[in-house]
């Protein structure tokens, strides 16, 4: 039986008068990818920032964030995590994210920092064997022969490629990817994209990205989580999300009431554990 890498349960989160996100509850399997869709402003990107603590959420009591076998908040409050921990999950930013004066190998090797010792960290030292895995990953992503080129010298397809392989170098089990095809043009995206369907399917990584393109998410995704206006729309197969129903998710056009097809039911340990 598949573990379970995310549990949201009863996630809210109001900034200033602003509802952004009302009572989102989901679970994701371990080995899934997911699409997390919706129209601009749904808040697909405060979602994925709670997962990862950089957003906390409203204190309720039932309220819990729960990733790779911990806590990352409840109730409204952060856990601490260690280094390690932290190095588990790898974000993809649309904006990449990358040191531009730096070569192309050391952005990946930066991966490597919170599984270093803290004084190698520090100084920066890595060791052969950290740059034999850093141009393995490259390689990975098909820029190998840039190892040595500096960052802001690529392309923004090519830097979000250098981004994936510094999650491989974190050896990330749970890759979550910011709109990371926002900014780019098709052929990149489709590059970007085949890489994420590779890694997931080659090394059993759960991958989440929020996607504005609904015919990438149909492509490459097997299930969607939509929102709309802050509130679960939908959550099943994306084969099973209708036009009519797309067409509602961004047209405003009614059809708000949550539709859960075949929704993986959250385990009754998890909603115990959410609950205190
Ligand atoms: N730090 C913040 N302070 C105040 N409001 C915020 C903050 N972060 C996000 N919001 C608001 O929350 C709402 C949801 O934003 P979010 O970026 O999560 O949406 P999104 O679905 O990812 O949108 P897009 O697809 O355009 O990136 C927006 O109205 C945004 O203005």
């Amino acid at each position: 039986m598949s573990l379970t890498t995310i549990a949201v349960n009863q996630l809210s989160k109001t900034f200033g008068h602003h509802p952004v996100l009302q009572e989102i509850g989901f679970e994701i399997r371990q080995g899934e990818r997911v699409a997390l869709i919706g129209p601009s402003g749904s808040g697909k990107s405060t979602l994925m920032r709670h997962l990862v603590g950089l957003t906390r959420a409203n204190r309720h009591r039932s309220c819990c964030v729960h990733v790779l076998g911990r806590d990352i908040q409840r109730a409204g409050k952060l856990v601490s995590a260690s280094r390690v921990e932290r190095c588990r999950t790898g974000y993809i930013f649309q904006q990449f994210n990358l040191a531009g004066r730096l070569s192309v190998l050391t952005n990946v090797l930066v991966g490597r920092l919170g599984r270093m010792p803290r004084w190698r960290a520090l100084l920066g030292r890595f060791s052969a064997e950290e740059r034999a895995m850093a141009l393995r990953a490259l390689q990975r992503v098909g820029l190998a022969e840039l190892a040595d080129q500096r960052a802001n010298t690529l392309s923004g397809g090519q830097m979000q490629r250098v981004a994936i392989a510094r999650a491989l170098m974190q050896e990330a089990e749970l890759i979550l990817a910011d709109e990371p095809i926002a900014s780019l043009d098709p052929r990149s995206a489709r590059e970007v994209m085949d890489i994420l369907k590779r890694i997931n399917e080659e090394d059993g990584r759960t991958v989440v990205i929020t996607l504005h393109q609904v015919e990438y998410a149909r492509e490459y995704c097997q299930r969607a989580i939509a929102l709309k206006q802050g509130r679960l729309y939908y959550d099943g197969p994306i084969a099973q999300l209708t036009d009519v129903r797309l067409r509602a998710l961004y047209d405003n056009a009614g059809l708000d009431e949550l539709h859960r097809p075949s929704a993986t039911p959250i385990p009754p340990a998890t909603l115990r554990a959410a609950a205190g």
